[in-house]
Order: structure tokens, then C-alpha cells, then sequence
């Protein structure tokens, strides 16, 4: 069985360089799908397990993708098929983000629907009220759905119950190639919405307001292949911010924007974590106790949900009792319950954690329930006395490069052990070898 082992106490130092952000490739490889002539070219795509899944995605579909020294190129000019397995959506609900490309480009697109995950029911409601507002007609059935429009999509104005990121992407998406004006109000304003949005405008699509709480999207009749650098990671970067801040030690994040990590910044220079924004990162540093803070995930500005897990293993190590709210997602506290397996002080009151701090953390055999739950049980066994043992590694792989590998660089007692059989899946995918993790069950550089 895979798992990653951390025997904690040790000090970190050094620099960490952010890779491209997740959350913010997926959709761009999706919008892709969207152009008709000329190669797509998207440098700093990160070699994440999610990464290879969406380029699997757009292969069934009929078209061109190659991926090698973090860049996806891709040829969607012969894009003709319009059904996407259950097999690929169901590793990643991001694969759903293909549904708008294919509305656009070929007027129909077949789906499974996405499976329920870990942190929550997740619907998809407000992404097919958008495609139904701009004519689309869906049908749900046998695990499907089918969404079909005669001739072009028409712009439409379209209200979001809910600031959905995945929702404002794919329609935002769909809308691109609509007659005519569409306007998206109450979308998500996340940074990787405006990243698709500049990647779109380069292909020629005229969105404004991306970044806002409108959107204002006016169709045009073709897009094109262009060449697109994807932006730093700012969950992988808080990850590595709170690495810095629960062991003490100092540590320079490369690449990190902060103005993308406003909310994190702001908690942990409450708590007593000095942040020094520099032109090219962060500079994360503590010189006294932590201080308990209260935090409230909210859609972006707010506090992200990605970070609450991490973050609560921080305030584990905090002086004080800190609530710790979860808004998003109704069942983003699976960490609490492998935190308590280390001697965490954490009582859930609804949707609220209780976290009590202080209390010195032990290493225990514990579970990554999903991805940023398993980011998280890392950063406490920095800290916990003994060791900690991660199993569940495959959630952390869909969103972490290299992170044993950067950990021990920085001084951090950590290795993984892993089965073979992810070497010759990662070989197949042709992926530099130096970008993926090492798999061998005694890693040469641990
Ligand atoms: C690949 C990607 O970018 N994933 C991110 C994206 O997920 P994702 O795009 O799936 O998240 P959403 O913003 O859509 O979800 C936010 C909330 O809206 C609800 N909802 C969503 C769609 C819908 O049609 N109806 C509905 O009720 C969800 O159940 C959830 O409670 O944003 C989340 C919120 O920042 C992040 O945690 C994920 O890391
Ligand atoms: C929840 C996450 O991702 P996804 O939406 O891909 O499940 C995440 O990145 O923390």
C-alpha cells in the first residue's frame, strides 16, 4: 500500500517554487476543446494525477494532446466526438468541464453525471440551468446527461444561485462561441476564473469582467489556438506558507502571488506569522507563540475551502481555542476525525470546529480522505512526536507535485513508499521522470 511517512520535529529552511495551479489548468486544457484551428499550447501545466486524467479526457474525445516538460499541447480542430465515459469523470469532477466546449463546438455533448465525493454532494444544477438558459435542452438518464441545442447557443442573462466556480467556468465556456451577449451574475470571482478568462480573450473570445461578481461575455463565431502560461498555485503555496509557519522555521514560497492568498495572509499575520511579500513570492516566518484566530471559508475573496484542513492543522499548534467554520462544502471535516488519531482537541459542532490548541500532536497510522485533508495530516506530522503514517497517497497525488521530495529538501523527515506499478503509469504518460515523484519503497534521496 502507498503511503508517506513523517517522523515530525525537525526544522525546515530553504525555498519551495510553486507549481502552475490545479484549479486553474483544468479548465484551460478544457477550453482547449474550444478552439477550431491552430495548436493550444499551455505551459506550466503541472505533471498532477488530474492533469493526466483531463488530457485523457480530451484524447477520447478524438483529439491531439501531447504532454511533456510541463507543457499540454493540444489539437482540437478535428474535434467530432461528444460523449465522455464514466470512467474519467468519475476520477475527477473537473471533467465535467468539458461539457461546455463540446455544447459550443459541436452542439451536443453526453456526459456521465458526477459521482458524489468526500468533501460533499456537490450538485450540478447551476451548471445546467446556465446551459438551459442559453437553449440548450437536457435530458438526465441512465447515469447521463445529454445536453443539445439546434444551431448556435443564444446569450442569455443567467443568475447564479450560488457563486460556483465550476459553474461560471462552463458556462463561461458554452457562452464564448453563443449568439449574441451573456451576462453571469453572482459568478465566482476566484483568481483561476480570470485566468481562464485571459486564456479565452487571447483565443478571441470577448469576456470582460472576469474577477467580478458580473460577467459579461459577447460571442463570437470562432476561437483559435494560442500559447498560455497558467498561474502559480496559491493552495499549493498556502500549503507550503503554513509548512513554514507550524514548524517555526522560515521559508521562502517562489512564484506565490499574494495577492491571490489575501485571506491566508491576513489569518496567519493574526496569529503571529510574519508573511514579507517580495516581487517573486513570499517570505514566511515566526518569531514567537501562535495565536488562536477564527476562520470562515467563504467563495473567493474569502477565506478558500482548500486551505481549511491545513490550516486547521495549524491552529492545532496555536495558543487558544479557534472556530473553524466550513461554508462551502457540508462535509469538509473528514480530517477532523484522523487529526483526533494524533491527540487533536476538536469537538464539530455543525457546521463549526471547535479546535482547542496546544495540545501536543503524536504520530499515529492515519487516512488522506481527500486531497487537502491529506496536505494536512503532512503539515501535522511535521510537528507531531514520532512518526505519522499517510495512506489514501492517490487523493494527495491529484493536486501535489513532488511534495515528500520538497519537504525533505527542506529539511523535513519524510518518504514515501509506494507500489511499482505508478512508475509505468507515469512512464506511459511520458512525463519527465525528474518532475514525478520517486516511487520505490527505499527512496534514494530519503
Ligand atoms: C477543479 C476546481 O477548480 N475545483 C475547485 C472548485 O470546485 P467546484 O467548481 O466543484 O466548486 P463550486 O464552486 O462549484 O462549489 C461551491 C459550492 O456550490 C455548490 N454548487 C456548485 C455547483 C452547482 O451547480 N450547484 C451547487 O450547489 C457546491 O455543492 C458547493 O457547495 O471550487 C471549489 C470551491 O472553491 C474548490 O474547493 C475546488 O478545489
Ligand atoms: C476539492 C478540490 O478539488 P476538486 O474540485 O478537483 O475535487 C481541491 O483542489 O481541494
Amino acid at each position: 500500500m502507498s503511503k508517506i511517512i513523517v517522523r515530525g520535529g525537525r526544522k525546515l529552511s530553504g525555498r519551495v517554487k510553486i507549481n502552475g495551479a490545479k484549479n486553474a489548468v483544468l479548465p484551460i486544457i478544457a477550453a482547449s476543446l474550444l478552439a477550431s484551428s491552430g495548436e493550444s499550447v499551455i505551459q506550466e501545466a503541472p505533471p498532477l494525477d488530474d492533469v493526466l486524467t483531463i488530457n485523457e479526457m480530451l484524447r477520447s474525445l478524438g483529439v491531439s494532446v501531447k504532454y511533456g516538460a510541463d507543457t499540454v499541447r493540444v489539437n482540437a480542430g478535428r474535434l467530432e466526438r461528444f460523449e465522455a465515459s464514466y470512467e474519467l469523470v468519475r476520477k475527477m469532477r473537473a471533467s465535467f468541464l468539458v461539457l461546455g466546449p463540446l455544447l459550443a463546438r459541436l452542439g451536443r455533448a453526453r456526459i456521465a453525471l458526477p459521482g458524489g465525493c468526500a468533501i460533499g454532494t456537490r450538485p450540478i444544477d447551476q451548471h445546467l440551468k446556465g446551459f438551459e438558459a442559453l437553449g440548450a435542452e437536457i435530458e438526465l438518464g441512465q447515469g447521463y446527461i445529454e445536453a443539445r441545442v439546434n444551431g448556435r447557443l443564444q446569450g442569455a442573462k443567467i443568475y447564479l444561485d450560488v457563486a460556483s466556480v465550476g459553474a461560471t467556468q462552463n458556462i463561461m465556456m458554452a457562452a464564448s462561441l453563443a449568439e449574441g451577449t451573456t451576462y453571469i451574475e453572482n459568478a465566482a470571482m476566484e483568481p483561476e476564473i480570470v485566468d481562464l478568462a485571459n486564456y479565452m480573450n487571447a483565443m478571441g473570445a470577448r469576456i470582460r469582467g472576469a474577477g467580478t461578481g458580473i460577467i459579461r461575455i459577447d460571442g463570437v463565431k470562432e476561437l483559435r489556438g494560442v500559447v498560455h502560461t497558467v498561474i502559480p498555485d496559491r493552495i499549493e503555496a498556502g500549503t507550503y506558507m503554513i509548512a513554514a509557519a507550524i514548524t517555526g522555521s522560515t521559508l521562502y514560497i517562489e512564484g506565490a502571488i499574494a495577492d491571490h492568498l489575501r485571506p491566508l495572509v491576513s489569518k496567519l499575520r493574526e496569529m503571529g506569522v510574519a508573511v514579507e511579500e517580495e516581487e517573486n513570492g513570499v517570505q514566511v516566518s515566526v518569531a514567537g507563540p501562535l495565536r488562536a484566530v477564527d476562520v470562515k471559508t467563504l467563495p473567493h475573496p474569502g477565506f478558500p475551502t482548500d486551505m481549511q484542513s491545513q490550516m486547521m492543522a495549524l491552529l492545532l499548534n496555536a495558543e487558544g481555542t479557534s472556530l473553524v467554520t466550513e461554508t462551502v462544502f457540508e462535509n469538509r471535516f473528514m480530517h477532523v476525525e484522523e487529526f483526533k488519531y494524533m491527540n487533536a482537541q476538536i469537538k464539530v459542532e455543525g457546521r463549526t470546529a471547535v479546535v482547542s490548541g496546544g495540545t501536543r500532536l503524536k504520530g499515529a497510522k492515519v487516512r488522506a480522505t481527500d486531497l487537502r485533508a491529506g496536505a494536512a495530516l503532512i503539515l501535522a506530522g511535521l510537528v507531531a512526536d514520532g512518526e505519522t503514517e499517510i495512506t489514501g497517497t492517490h487523493h494527495i497525488d491529484r493536486g501535489y507535485v513532488n511534495i515528500v521530495r520538497n519537504l525533505y529538501a527542506l529539511g523535513a523527515d519524510i518518504r514515501r513508499e509506494e507500489r511499482v506499478e505508478r512508475v509505468e503509469a507515469a512512464a506511459e504518460e511520458a512525463v519527465p521522470s525528474e518532475q514525478r515523484p520517486v516511487f520505490s519503497a527505499q527512496p534514494t534521496w530519503a
